[in-house]
Formats: structure tokens, C-alpha cells, sequence
């Protein structure tokens, strides 16, 4: 059974914080949003889960093994070290977009973003216990063809960034309305996307489509497992296989998950 438990994280009225009493200066703000989000990345990761930066204000989090009590420990870690708090949305689905779609319902119900009063949600359903070992996520973790070649060697920097964010739009759009993925850009040229079983033509036909809309060439490894770092640590060696073999569509096989991991 496929099944993706995600969390939203969101920072409790960070619009007006970050003018009150006056504007911040910029790169302290950039530098608490960087911190929080690689303090988010070591604590879900600790526990298998994959954690996106997205908007750094609101970020996601694949928590397939990570319990109430888990969510309790970050928001508390957050508040005694921040000068701001967390609220944090949980939603389990089949399909990523929905269980995020629940989660975001969960913080978004019970008040604003901007709403001074609303401090540390923390709401939604956790998969079972019983149910964790035996549910499965998918993950595909996308790589641009020879992008130091193509574009790092040759370019410069922002023309190369532009080329790889159309990639990544036109991936993230196509994913998202046709399978309800939720795709994420890691840096580089990677992006890693949560996804429900997809078939290989299904993945041929993404890539075929971010280069016919972004001129971007692709290719993705896909990984299964019981938790995000397992599915994903999957999907890398699939990507090394794309590599090796010239493919641009390789699901890993389980043996290699366990051997490698
Ligand atoms: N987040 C993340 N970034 C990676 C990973 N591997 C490579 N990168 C990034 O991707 C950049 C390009 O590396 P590659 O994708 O290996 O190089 P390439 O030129 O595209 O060559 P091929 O992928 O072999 O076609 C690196 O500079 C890293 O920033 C990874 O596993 N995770």
C-alpha cells in the first residue's frame, strides 16, 4: 500500500515579525530562514523523513515514521531556540497533493498565517503504528543531463539558473496536475518529487514534456520504501543506473536498497 504522510511547517505570524518593531535587515532574515530550515532537515532527516525548504516561511515535510510526539519535540526544540514558533499541519493520502491539501486544512482552519493569537498548531492524522512498516512512498529524484556541460561550464550563473528553473517549472506544473506529485528543487540541478506509483511511461512522458515546454533534458530514478530517506536513497542508485546505462527512466530494485542503506 502506497500511502505519503506529509507536514506542513509553517512560522506563526512571520509577515508582521519580520517589521516589527521596524523592518529586519534582509540577511538576518535569510539567516534564521536557512537555520530553521537546516535544523528542520536534521530533525526529520534523524528519523528517515525528507524535509523541502519551499518557501522557507512554509515548508514540507515527507514524515512517514515521525509520530505526534516527534512533531511535539520540534515544535519545542524550534521555541527554545528561535525567536519564532512553528505550526504544523499533518495530512496522510495516497495521493501527495491530497495529504498535503489536508494538512494545510488542518493549520489554515484553526487561523491566519498573520493571526497573533494562533501559536503552535498542531493538528492532523499520523499513519498507525501498525501501519507504518507495511505503507509505502514513492519517491523520483530528477537530474538535468550533463547541466556542468550544458550550462555551469558555459554560462553564467543566472542564465544557467534560469534554464534550470524552467525545468523545474515545467516539471513541478506537469507533475502536479496530472498525478498530484508535489516536486521540489534541492539545488543543482536536482529535484526530488513525492510521488504516488507512477509507471515508467508516466515518468517518460513528464520528461518528455519538460523538454518539448522547457527545452530541459532529464532523467529520474524512482525508490519505494517505508520511509522518505529509504524510497529516496533508492532512487539515487536508480539515477546512477540512468547514468551508467544512458536510460533516462530506472526504478531501483529492493535488493539494492537494503544492501547500500
Ligand atoms: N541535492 C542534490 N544535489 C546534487 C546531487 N548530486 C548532484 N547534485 C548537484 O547537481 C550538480 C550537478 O551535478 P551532476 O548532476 O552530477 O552533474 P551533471 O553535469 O548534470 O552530469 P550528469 O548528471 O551525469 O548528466 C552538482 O553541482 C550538485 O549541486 C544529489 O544527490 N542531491
Amino acid at each position: 500500500m502506497t500511502n505519503t504522510q506529509l507536514t506542513l511547517v509553517q512560522i506563526d505570524n512571520y509577515g508582521p515579525w519580520t517589521v516589527t518593531p521596524d523592518p529586519r535587515r534582509e540577511m538576518d532574515l535569510q539567516t534564521l530562514q536557512s537555520r530553521l530550515f537546516a535544523d528542520l532537515a536534521q530533525f526529520v532527516g534523524a528519523r528517515d523523513g525528507y524535509a523541502f525548504f519551499t518557501r522557507f516561511d512554509n515548508m514540507v515535510a515527507v514524515t512517514n515514521g515521525l509520530d505526534r510526539d516527534d512533531h511535539e519535540l520540534l515544535q519545542e526544540s524550534i521555541a527554545n531556540r528561535y525567536p519564532v514558533t512553528l505550526s504544523l499541519g499533518i495530512g496522510v493520502d495516497r495521493s501527495p497533493a491530497v495529504a498535503l491539501e489536508r494538512a494545510t486544512d488542518r493549520i489554515q482552519r484553526v487561523g491566519s498565517a498573520q493571526d497573533g493569537d494562533r501559536r503552535e498548531v498542531l493538528s492532523g492524522e499520523t499513519l498507525p503504528e501498525a501501519d507504518r512498516s507495511d505503507t509505502d512512498l514513492q519517491i523520483a529524484h530528477f537530474d538535468v543531463n550533463d547541466a556542468t556541460g550544458k550550462y555551469t561550464d558555459r554560462l553564467n550563473e543566472f542564465d544557467t539558473f534560469i534554464h534550470i528553473e524552467q525545468g523545474y517549472a515545467s516539471l513541478m506544473r506537469h507533475l502536479r496536475e496530472e498525478h498530484g506529485a508535489l516536486s521540489f528543487f534541492v539545488g543543482g540541478d536536482n529535484i526530488i518529487s513525492v510521488t504516488p506509483d507512477l509507471t515508467e511511461d508516466q515518468y517518460r512522458d513528464a520528461i518528455d514534456h519538460v523538454e518539448a515546454e522547457a527545452d530541459v533534458e532529464l532523467k529520474v530514478g524512482v525508490g519505494t520504501a517505508s520511509n522518505a530517506h529509504e524510497a529516496g536513497f533508492a532512487a539515487k542508485h536508480a539515477l546512477e543506473d540512468c547514468r551508467h546505462r544512458g536510460t533516462t527512466v530506472e526504478f531501483a530494485d529492493a535488493a539494492v536498497e537494503t544492501a547500500d542503506d
